[in-house]
């Protein structure tokens, strides 16, 4: 006998308004458990209002969302013990370093035995060690992307809810992230993360969704989705490259 494994994320009618404006309008989305799966979209797509939602940071007004077969508006403890999380613009206590936040999350979240070992394995391997002394206000943006990661991580979640992971930091810190997240998936998490850098998404995920005006416009394999041509290339064509005027005193 199998026993099914419950998704890892599940959507169903996810709506957010703001105002006048549906940012989410009526999403239904399965991330299967164990998946690297990407969430792509052009800006003001609704992409980071759903991750919000999906972390707990947001009400939805109507919908639900599920993680790992639990219902977030129920088992609200529980869901948010299975998420780490790392949102856009969410500010870090600035006068820490990076070691003295791992150990105010560990107590904040009043994680067990272990947590202190996690915490050197993930200073070592997104080489924050490096800089010990360095508090996060002196931190570059790939530093803060990866200590926000060390922190979503620690308390070792089945699901990792990740906001643009890979914006604005250069290409060997990206993959200090990458191969991070790859040995996450590999020992059975789930990755949820968004991103506009297609190579990137390309690389990693496994299934991609593709949202425009809070809709999924597409969903499936990265194979399915790109269906023959580069998820670049796919991107524009579904959402609708701009219109290009000729502007003479550029000439
Ligand atoms: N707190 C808010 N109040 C009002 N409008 C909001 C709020 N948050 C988001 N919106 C609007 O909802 C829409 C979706 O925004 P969201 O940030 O989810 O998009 P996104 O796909 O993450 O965009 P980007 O790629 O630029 O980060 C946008 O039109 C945005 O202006």
């Amino acid at each position: 006998m199998t026993t099914e494994i419950a998704p890892a994320v599940q959507l169903r009618g996810l709506t957010k308004r703001f105002g006048d404006h549906v940012a989410v309008d009526g999403i239904d989305l399965t991330v299967p458990a164990g998946t690297f799966y990407g969430i792509v979209g052009p800006n003001g797509a609704g992409k980071s209002t759903t991750l919000l939602m999906i972390a707990g940071l947001l009400a939805p007004d109507s919908g639900s969302v599920t993680v790992a077969g639990m219902d977030a508006a129920k088992d609200r403890d529980q869901v948010l013990g299975a998420l780490g999380v790392m949102m856009e613009g969410l500010s870090l206590p600035e006068r820490l370093t990076g070691a003295e936040l791992l150990d105010y999350t560990a107590r904040l979240r009043r994680i067990g035995e272990g947590w202190p070992e996690r915490a050197t394995d993930l200073l070592e391997i997104l080489e924050l060690d490096r800089a010990p002394s360095t508090l996060i206000v002196d931190y570059s943006t790939g530093m803060r992307k990866k200590i926000g990661l060390a922190v979503a991580l620690l308390h070792r979640p089945s699901v990792l809810v990740l906001d643009e992971p890979f914006e604005a930091i250069d290409p060997v810190s990206a993959r200090a992230i990458e191969g991070l997240l790859d040995q996450f998936v590999a020992g059975g998490g789930t990755v949820l993360l968004s991103s506009h850098l297609m190579d990137v998404v390309e690389r990693t995920c496994e299934r991609v969704a593709l949202i425009k005006n809070g809709r999924i416009l597409t969903e499936g394999t990265v194979d399915e989705v790109r269906a023959g041509r580069t998820l670049n290339e796919t991107f524009v064509d579904l959402v609708g490259a701009p219109v290009q005027r000729e502007i003479r005193w550029l000439a």
